[in-house]
């Protein structure tokens, strides 16, 4: 009910965002997902190994937790990563919004990427319930849990570059946006916040038509994995990059100038991708090669994640199936 706030706080390099939640009772630091429609939590059902060095739901512990006899969940994440257990409900509060008799699922094993990722205790899936693992019976996200009595069907994610943001359910906050937002419709048949994209443009250069692949707005990826039309006719403008096997991607000196990326969101907005926010981070000590934040995937839909995040503000409205996004404040 109602509509909260909560802070985005970027883990070291900005490889995922952070927010605070209450399951319970018991609050947890979870990474929130755009591009996945779980929530699931570390648990005490882990194994000691498992459970070190994060915070753990206890199920015993609250009051207003119900199994879910039968129920089980098992999800991977596009990196290989994954988790399973089984499921509850229980009431979850984020930032004011809260949803009683939200399905938890609660974590008896995660594999070895979650468990060396101290920071984040779980996901928050914000894509759509389609996509959810639950089994025999599907269940649904938070958001789409609480849209009936948000103020409004929609939540919001302010992404910063190094820097804390935050993700807003139940209001749009245009204090933290420059103009207006640009809504675009969203393809819902694949689950994901999908859309089209036909053109773009780099720099001050001509506009290109693209491959016309979809894409997908994705907070739990890192990167812009953008199709290789845009990607090679961006690094063609960017002196010294090349596919660095070693770094694993498109590098190029730390010292370049990097121009900014413009591309279009539903075929009316032509979405700012800033020079700067494509600069990733170096990939050593040296400071010398650094590695890019815009990189190249044959995968269709596109999956356009931080990077893309840390130049635009993006609303999801689940009331009309559409994504707006601006330029941040
Ligand atoms: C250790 C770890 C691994 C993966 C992820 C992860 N979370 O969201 C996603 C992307 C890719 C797609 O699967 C849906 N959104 N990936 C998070 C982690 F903390």
């Amino acid at each position: 009910s109602g509509s909260g706030t909560v802070t985005a706080t970027p883990e070291s390099q900005d490889v995922e965002y952070l927010a605070p939640i209450s399951i319970g009772g018991q609050s947890i630091v979870m990474d929130f997902d755009s591009g996945s429609s779980d929530l699931w939590v570390f648990s005490t059902q882990l194994s000691a190994t498992a459970q070190k060095g994060h915070t753990n739901f206890d199920t015993t512990k609250s009051t207003t937790f119900k199994t879910m006899t039968g129920a089980a969940f098992s999800i991977s994440y596009g990196d290989g990563s994954g988790a399973a257990g089984t499921v509850g409900t229980d009431t979850v509060n984020i930032g004011g919004a809260t949803v009683t008799g939200q399905a938890i699922e609660v974590a008896t094993a995660v594999s070895s990427s979650f468990v060396s990722d101290t920071n984040s205790n779980g996901l928050v899936g914000l894509a759509f319930s389609k996509l959810n693992t639950v089994s025999p019976t599907q269940q649904k996200t938070f958001f789409d849990n609480a849209m009936a009595t948000l103020a409004q069907p929609v939540f919001t994610a302010d992404l910063r570059k190094g820097a804390v943001g935050s993700y807003e359910f139940g209001n749009i906050d245009s204090t933290k946006f420059n103009g207006s937002l640009s809504w675009a419709a969203v393809n819902t048949t694949t689950g994901f916040w999908q859309f089209s994209n036909s053109k773009f443009s780099v720099g001050t250069g001509a506009t290109t038509a693209t491959d016309g692949t979809q894409a997908i707005a994705d907070t739990g990826t890192t990167l812009m994995l953008a199709s290789s039309a845009i990607v090679t006719a961006y690094y063609s403008q960017v002196s010294g990059a090349a596919n660095d096997a070693s770094a694993g991607g498109i590098t190029f000196p730390c010292t370049a100038t990097l121009p900014d990326l413009n591309v279009d969101v539903g075929g009316n907005y032509m979405a700012l991708v800033r020079g700067d926010d494509i600069n990733y981070a170096p990939v050593d000590s040296t400071g010398t090669t650094c590695f890019g934040g815009l990189q190249a995937t044959t995968n269709d839909p596109q999956i356009w994640g931080d990077i893309m995040f840390k130049s635009q503000f993006v609303a999801f409205n689940g009331g009309n199936n559409s994504i707006g996004m601006a330029p941040h404040q």
